[in-house]
């Protein structure tokens, strides 16, 4: 616990480390970043947040309740708030792959936030037996419990922050196209082969629909994740936690947050079971789908210009090809199935941890911390994106729309009710072969009066919502 220029000695369990003398994390994350050296990937910004969230509630309830000293808790909400703010992000240096439950990055936090405590109470880093990452930022707590609040807290952030706001974006943007669009009729496709007619504005409005739809099932979810498991401790049972603790600390969180988050009924079940974070990953993979649908959609519409379907036009936003001069690609909506496909791996991996429980603790936090917050961040981002580069710069092609639509075979639907399925058919088939149109054939074999076909072979009307 001495300082000089270059470095400071720290002891752990296992012995003495030299520390760097400007860095804020100690002994044990040294020992981690060294024992994993893994991915590269730090950890989440929103998760950094939604751990010193904890801390700083922590802090101020063993504080108010006398289990840490008052000037302690005190420096260390001021170092959490700090930190919150936008200093120190650099000293968050635990390799996502890392000890199972997530002990190395909560040990990484509570390192940091005691050196910064001390050198507010004018003491210097290292100094421990002052301020101790264990006996005061970790009073009466323990990976266990914290870790899946903060993965509750931080998908909550991630959620409200991120990707709510570009879900609320992208549905209104797609009915604005669907109003813009509504009386563009267009050839629908079933199997990819000629189905009725529809509305252009008809398919942005069933997208804002299927969009707002998964809204709900997410927001739904996510009431699960407001159910906090903290006070449980190492084991469920609360060990080491003054009586008042554990309801008065949500109480804290809450008013942080500022949002009504509820004690767990049963701590252990809090601590055991990752079926709230399985169930927000679902609703999440469950929008991923979707949406790959809707991207490969605007795709399929966009094709050509000369040799594809050429329906709507993305907005250009770079050149496409390194070697093909002229050429545009729908980059925008590539990118978003790709994500897409991420979220989805990244839901199977949290299926797997989550299972991967035993006895008192599921230690395969950590990755279902990264996935699922990772996952709302980057399906929000990728929502915001293709809502502001595409979605809203989208034009049609009425002309091309029209034409497919007045040359679909399947325009012989709408003779059913008149002459039958099988007359139908033989229509269709003589079409095809002839380059006929249908009312051409209709007209020839005396199926029909031209004033009847009029009537019936109304574009506007087949392609109205009936
Ligand atoms: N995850 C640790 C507890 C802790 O880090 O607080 C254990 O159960 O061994």
């Amino acid at each position: 616990m001495t300082e000089n220029t270059n470095f400071r000695i720290e002891r752990d369990s296992m012995g003495d480390r030299q520390i760097p003398s400007n860095v804020y994390y100690g002994i044990q994350t040294l020992r981690a970043i060294e024992n994993f050296a893994i991915s590269g990937i730090k950890p989440l910004s929103t998760y950094v947040d939604a751990c010193l969230i904890i801390k700083k509630a922590t802090a101020i309830v063993n504080g108010e309740l006398g289990c840490i000293p008052l000037d302690i808790s005190q420096a260390i909400v001021q170092a959490a708030d700090e930190i919150l703010a936008g200093k120190l992000r650099d000293q968050f240096v635990v390799d996502v792959y890392q000890a199972g439950a997530g002990t190395s990055h909560h040990m990484n936090i509570n390192e940091v936030l005691a050196n910064r405590a001390l050198e507010i109470l004018g003491a210097e880093k290292g100094n421990y037996q002052r301020v101790s990452p264990n006996d005061h930022v970790n009073y009466g707590q323990s990976t266990n419990d914290v870790i899946p609040t903060a993965i509750r807290i931080g998908g909550l952030l991630a959620l409200t922050h991120t990707l709510q706001p570009a879900l609320e974006k992208a549905i209104t943007a797609l009915e604005t196209k669907a109003v813009e669009f509504q009386n563009i009729v267009k050839s629908g496709r079933t199997h990819l082969q000629d189905a009725v007619p529809v509305r252009l504005g008809e398919n942005f409005r069933a997208w804002s629909h299927i969009l707002s739809e998964h809204q709900n099932r997410i927001y739904t979810a996510s009431g699960d994740l407001m159910v906090l498991g903290l006070g449980g401790s190492a084991a469920g049972t609360g060990m080491n936690t003054h009586p008042q603790y554990r309801h008065r600390v949500v109480e804290v969180i809450s008013q942080i947050m500022e949002s009504p988050m509820e004690p767990a009924p049963h701590l252990m079940a809090a601590m055991q079971s990752m079926a709230p974070f399985v169930n927000v990953s679902g609703a999440l993979r469950n929008l991923a789908q979707d949406l790959a649908k809707i991207s490969h959609d605007l795709r399929l519409m966009d094709s050509g210009p000369k040799t594809g379907f050429k329906e709507i036009q993305l907005p250009p936003v770079q050149p496409g090809s390194s070697i093909m001069p002229g050429k545009y690609n729908p980059v925008m909506a590539e990118m978003t199935s790709m994500v897409c496909f991420q979220i989805m791996g990244y839901d199977n991996a949290i299926a797997l941890a989550a299972q991967a429980g035993q006895l008192e603790l599921n230690v395969m936090m950590p990755l279902i911390a990264y996935n699922l917050i990772h996952s709302m961040e980057i399906l929000g981002n990728t929502i915001a994106a293709l809502t502001e580069r595409c979605i809203e710069g989208i034009t049609a092609n009425k002309e091309r729309c029209l034409a497919y639509a007045e040359g679909s075979l399947a325009l012989v639907t709408a003779l059913n009710p008149h002459i039958g399925y099988l007359n139908a058919a033989d229509v269709a088939k003589e079409s095809l072969e002839t380059g006929k149109s249908i009312r051409q054939i209709v007209l020839e074999k005396g199926l029909m009066s031209e004033a009847q076909l009029a009537t019936v072979l109304n574009l506007e009307q087949m392609s109205a919502l009936h």
